[in-house]
């Protein structure tokens, strides 16, 4: 990415009537469209088998769309595509069920997020520059696991794990953050803390983050837009603004519509 694209991209991520399947008959995702502003915290809400993880998948470049068009800072995801492939190690994506190797030590686990500049091989032998592990090391000091880092990470606590997951991204050095249903499974003031967490790794570093939640009141209390997925369509995008919740799709609803039906779902 050069650097006057950066400064013209404002949404880092586009999405333009995106249509997704993964058998070509039936679509799990029909006419999406949606931005993420650079630096700004993106919610997905929405029942269970809706496609809010076929979304990050787009975004990731893990699924193609059957018709539509998303891009990542003007690249279009992609396995296929060189140029995403570059790219990639930009986007750090936590998926549902975290992905942390568990007889592997938080040190270990946050250090998988240097393979792409490290090579494989050389660091499955443990062959870490010294550089890279400081590094791994002040980050998990600043997700407050500084003095657990020999610890295996099936020794950990749920809300210790989330905070591997997120030292394992930030280890990638990523401008996108995308997680699914990271603190779903935590109790209120565990995924506060998660969510606390997530939002100074933002500031400090100027992530981009797309989130898909369980809980509605915690997408809204952190996210900017939060959009509500239903049966593969984008149903609402709405956030806060002042005391009031205000729906950006301007499908003309009233607060106490939209009160309705955020509180309907998931
Ligand atoms: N690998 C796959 N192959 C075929 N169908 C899939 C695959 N992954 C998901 N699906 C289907 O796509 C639809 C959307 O799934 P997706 O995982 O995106 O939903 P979700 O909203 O994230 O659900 P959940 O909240 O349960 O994780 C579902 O009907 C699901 O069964």
């Amino acid at each position: 990415m050069v650097a006057h694209e950066r400064i013209l991209s404002r949404n880092v991520i586009q999405l333009n009537d995106v249509w997704a399947s993964y058998d070509s008959k039936t679509h799990v995702l029909r006419g999406v469209s949606l931005s993420v502003a650079r630096g700004s915290n993106y919610a997905i809400i929405g029942q269970s088998g809706s496609g809010k993880s076929s979304l990050l998948r787009l975004i990731n470049g893990m699924m193609a769309p059957a018709r539509g068009r998303v891009m990542v800072d003007y690249v279009r995801p992609g396995q296929n595509n060189r140029e995403f492939r570059r790219m990639m190690p930009q986007i750090g994506y936590i998926p549902q069920g975290l992905g942390l190797v568990d007889n592997l030590t938080v040190l270990g686990n946050a250090l998988i997020g240097a393979l792409p500049r490290t090579g494989r091989i050389k660091s499955m032998l443990g062959e870490f520059p010294e550089a890279e592990v400081e590094a791994a090391r002040r980050i998990l000091g600043m997700v407050g696991l500084g003095s657990k880092s020999d610890r295996k990470a099936h020794m950990l606590s749920g809300g210790e794990r989330r905070r591997v997951a997120i030292a394992r991204a930030l280890v990638q050095r990523p401008e996108v953050l995308l997680a699914d249903e990271m603190v779903s499974e935590l109790d209120r003031s565990t995924a506060t803390e998660i969510m606390d967490l997530v939002r100074d790794a933002q500031e400090r570093f100027g992530l981009t983050a797309v989130m898909v939640h369980h809980d509605v009141g915690l997408a809204l209390e952190y996210a900017d837009r939060v959009a509500m997925i239903k049966e593969g369509r984008k149903e609402l995008e709405i956030g806060v603004e002042g005391d009031r919740i205000v729906d950006f799709e301007s499908s003309g609803l009233s607060q106490e519509e939209i009160l309705e039906m955020y509180g309907r779902e998931p």
